[in-house]
């Protein structure tokens, strides 16, 4: 026997005494483990663990195990076996390039947003400083549109957990779970229960990159410190029979729960993390209203599809008045036509409409009066009090029957044959419905009565758009004023003008109803900081550029208009005597500040990727 082979048989042999002595511990690779493999003892627990490639088991943990490493809620609740894991793995690396499409923008989206996940993943100092620097270029990557694509494909894209998943399956343990997010502090919580995920329905789980993305421009844009925002997915269930059937699916292959089980699990959340701060995000209509009046005067929360859109549309609203060369206190007299009653839709309607009751005197006459600018086109076409099972939500933009008849419209009304009778100054979508304006539609809206007519294509993703800004301004014209809420180009109109493309899209005003509701210290989101808000956008505008069109800033301009807002909405808090201070600065000290103190204290407070010098102590 040569000695090469004598050593390694007595190496051999040493090792096998080792493993058999529970005394010595070997730091080995933590497989599942099988009959006969010993523990391994780790000085390690919940995301340490979970960052730690030795250790690290991904969706593979089991529960026991969870629970035992306090990883409960760190994690995507199906749990999967090594086969599963490696064959997601695998699936995913195959379609890489299959995938790797989101219309014709941009054919490299989502490898794009795989190599900037890893760098969050590595640094978050170096991923904030490389977006807010490219903000322009690389929102459309982790935030709308990229990120409906990242969701319905995170099954496959699922590398390391970021944020906090709840099941169903965790009532009852809820409280106990929130202690296991390692951050002492958190000022922003984004919760989704990926029931209607943009435009592109239930994808459950899979949700949970929706709060991610949020998250990012929370960071970006409002200066929240990454290390103090949690995103979280609550997992009840899903309604999508695909992802019901998939084998290689991260979340609860069970029926979405509704009714009191639902409303219930949502309760006990909140409850346990009512002392943080939860955004509402992408919550199917449905629910939508009724969890935003549960909650908003109890939590310090808002639901930005339903408050962040609605003050989005109204600065938008109120720009293409503008546009017209009118002042905005015309807005009252505005035709609009919206197709799209869901959640979104419906605070759009109610938010305008109290704008205009305002400007007409405030008063009850005056909000009534306000209800006869809209239309309002769903599904089953144009909505009156004849419409069967009407969602109460919806009532109150109801037409009346003789009313409309006098129109030439009817319940059930198409959108063409809406906007043919009424001749309106807006359409405004948010339908979800991709094309919904389609050459017919438009062509209908050549016959408006405004010298300027608008155009808001405003659902997400980009496919989902109702029109592109190409369709809108060859049909109806060049003088129109176009916004939708994903990013599309300027569009050359051939003759030396550019017909002006506008984002519309809440990320102007959630970031900053963010930031300033935290510094404020106010205990509520009250309607009125909504409304500074989306005035604060309005006025953001000058002039000059909203009769060129733009009636939305440039997203590259996102962290100044943050900082505006963020200031309007302390402000109004100050003024409802709502605001408690933050931070040692209370409120009778914020009310001393003028205008540009005032600006100064948000941009304080704002955090900026820079590596901060470390020094080690061990406490
Ligand atoms: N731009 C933004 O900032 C912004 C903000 C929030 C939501 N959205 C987008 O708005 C869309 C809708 O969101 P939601 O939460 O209101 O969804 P939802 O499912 O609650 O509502 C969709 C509504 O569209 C109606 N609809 C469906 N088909 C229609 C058709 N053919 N004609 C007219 N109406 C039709 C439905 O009846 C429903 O009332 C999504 O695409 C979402 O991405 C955009
Ligand atoms: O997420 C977005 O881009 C906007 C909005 O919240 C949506 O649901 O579409
Ligand atoms: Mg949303």
């Amino acid at each position: 026997m040569s000695n090469q082979i004598r050593a390694s048989s007595s190496l051999i042999r040493r090792l096998k005494q080792q493993m058999s002595n529970p005394a010595v511990l070997i730091q080995t690779r933590s497989f599942t483990p099988s009959e006969g493999q010993r523990p391994v003892i780790v000085h390690k627990r919940s995301l340490d663990i979970l960052h730690d490639p030795w250790f690290n088991k991904g969706t593979a943990f089991s529960m026991t195990e969870r629970d035992r490493l306090d990883l409960r809620g760190l994690l995507p609740p199906n749990v999967m076996s090594t086969d599963q894991q490696i064959e997601r793995f695998m699936v995913d690396l195959k379609r890489l390039e299959v995938q790797a499409r989101d219309g014709p923008t941009d054919p490299n989206a989502l490898a794009k947003w795989r190599i900037l996940n890893r760098l969050h993943d590595r640094n978050e100092t170096m991923y904030y400083k490389v977006l807010i620097a490219n903000i322009e270029e690389y929102a459309p990557i982790v935030y709308t549109p990229t990120v409906g694509l990242v969701c319905q494909n995170y099954s496959g894209l699922f590398r390391r957990p970021r944020g906090m998943y709840f099941s169903a399956e965790d009532r009852g343990e809820m409280k106990s779970m929130v202690y296991n997010w390692p951050a002492e502090q958190v000022d922003m919580i984004v919760v989704t229960d990926g029931s209607r995920i943009l435009g592109l329905g239930d994808l459950g789980v899979q949700g949970i990159g929706i709060a991610v993305g949020k998250l990012d421009l929370y960071v970006a844009a409002a200066g929240i410190n990454p290390q103090r925002v949690l995103p979280i997915m609550i997992d009840v269930g899903t309604t999508n029979d695909k992802l019901l059937k998939d084998p290689l699916y991260l979340g609860l292959q069970e029926h979405r729960l509704d009714g009191d089980e639902y409303v219930s699990v949502i309760d006990e959340l909140m409850e346990a993390i009512f002392t943080r701060w939860p955004n509402f995000e992408d919550f199917q209509s449905k629910w939508a209203f009724k969890l935003l009046q549960r909650y908003r005067y109890k939590y310090r929360m808002f639901n930005d599809d339903v408050q962040g859109t609605a003050g989005v549309a109204v600065a938008g609203l109120l720009g293409a008045v503008r546009a017209q060369g009118r002042s905005m206190i015309d807005f009252p007299k505005q035709k609009i036509v919206v197709a799209g009653a869901g959640s979104a839709g419906l605070g759009v309607l109610n938010a305008a409409r109290k704008t205009m009751a305002r400007m007409l005197g405030n008063n009850e006459s005056a909000f009534d009066s306000a209800r006869s600018q809209f239309w309002v086109v769903d599904a089953k076409g144009l909505i009156t009090e004849d419409r069967e099972n009407i969602d109460p939500d919806a009532k109150p933009f109801a037409r009346k029957v003789n009313e409309i008849s006098r129109q030439g419209l009817w319940e059930g009304a198409s959108l063409v044959e809406v906007v043919q009778q009424v001749k309106p100054d807006v359409l405004l979508g948010l339908s979800a419905v991709g094309g919904l304006f389609s050459k017919e539609v438009l062509e209908a809206m050549r016959g408006s009565t405004s010298t300027r007519p608008a155009i808001f294509a405003m659902s997400n993703p980009t496919n989902n758009a109702e029109c592109t800004p190409e369709e809108a301004f060859s049909i109806v014209g060049d003088n129109i004023i176009f916004a939708s809420g994903s990013p599309f180009k300027d569009v050359d109109l051939g003759n030396g003008h550019i017909g002006h493309c506008n984002q519309g899209n809440n990320m102007y005003l959630f970031p900053g109803v963010g930031l300033g509701t935290l510094l404020s210290g106010s205990r509520i989101i009250s309607d009125g900081m909504l409304q500074a808000a989306a005035e604060c956008l309005a006025e953001y505008m000058t002039e000059e550029e909203v009769v060129k069109g733009k009636i939305y800033p440039s997203i590259s301009s996102i962290r100044n208009i943050t900082k505006e807002v963020a200031a309007a909405v302390v402000k109004e808090a100050l003024e409802e005597d709502l605001a408690e201070g933050y931070r040692g600065v209370d409120a009778r000290e914020l009310q001393r500040f003028n205008q540009e103190e005032l600006l100064e204290f948000v941009e304080l407070n704002m955090w900026h990727p820079e590596y901060p010098t470390l020094v080690y102590r061990n406490e």
